[in-house]
């Protein structure tokens, strides 16, 4: 067989991975490559899964209200259908299809498509959240992005969550998850109560008490636990 030499005026395919912690701008940025792609005159195509209803139906809605229309999906696979002629494919929230979407973004791209895809890097343990790390793996390029961590203002590079119960998919916002750096990231605790952003330090601990005081339970609910 003859080797294939690349001409520079074929179309060609490739896998862009924006990932990061929630707030970090992930979806922003995904809408921000394809409003350029659509400038450029490129066909687009935009997915999100089914599990995410949070802000609209059907839109892709950033944390900053930014929003695009979007075609609701259940699975990966109808994708490869639905994208139809599209030059681009976005797909938001990749960690909530399972690894079937790595076959099916492949897929994508080996028809010659640039394809984006968002997602949480971490769960809330700060475990790999498949598929977004196996995605990184086969992407040509990815970009990392962090969020401000709520509790001191340096790059976030998790989301903890701060409600009781859930498995590892619970749908949600600020009221259930902020973002934190390495520092302030607590793997195991689930915080009651979200403190306010960037809270001056808790004052020293009573040397007397054995117990922590009410005072200090109530200012930092890590106590409570
Ligand atoms: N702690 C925070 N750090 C950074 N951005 C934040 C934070 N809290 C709220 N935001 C808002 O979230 C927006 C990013 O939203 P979005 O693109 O939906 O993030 P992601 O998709 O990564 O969750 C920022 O532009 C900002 O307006
Ligand atoms: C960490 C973590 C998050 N989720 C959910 C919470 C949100 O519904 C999405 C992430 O949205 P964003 O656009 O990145 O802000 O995922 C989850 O189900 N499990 C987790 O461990
Ligand atoms: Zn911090």
């Amino acid at each position: 067989m003859e080797p294939h030499i690349y001409t520079g005026d074929e179309r060609r395919g490739w896998v862009e991975v924006v990932c990061g912690s929630m707030f970090s701008g992930k979806t922003e940025e995904l809408l921000r490559r394809l409003k350029r792609a659509r400038i450029a005159r490129q066909k687009v195509a935009l997915f999100k899964p089914a599990l995410d209803t949070r802000y609209h139906e059907s839109d892709v809605v950033s944390h900053d209200a930014t929003a695009m229309p979007s075609e609701v999906v259940h699975s990966a696979e109808p994708m490869l259908l639905l994208a139809g002629d599209a030059d681009v494919v976005g797909i938001d929230e990749a960690q909530f299809f399972g690894v079937e979407l790595v076959d099916v973004v492949e897929g994508l791209a080996r028809e010659g498509r640039r394809v984006i895809v968002a997602g949480l890097d971490q769960d809330y343990l700060g475990r790999p959240f498949e598929p977004v790390p196996q995605l990184m793996a086969v992407a040509e390029h990815v970009t990392k992005l962090h969020a401000v961590c709520v509790r001191c203002g340096a790059p976030a590079n998790h989301s903890q969550r701060i409600v009781a119960g859930g498995g590892r998919v619970l749908v949600g916002e600020a009221e259930a998850y902020e973002p934190r750096c390495r520092r302030c990231f607590k793997a195991e605790a689930v915080v009651a109560t979200p403190v306010a952003p960037l809270a001056p330090p808790a004052p020293p601990p009573d040397p007397e008490a054995t117990e922590p005081s009410a005072s200090a339970r109530a200012s930092d609910p890590t106590l409570a636990l």
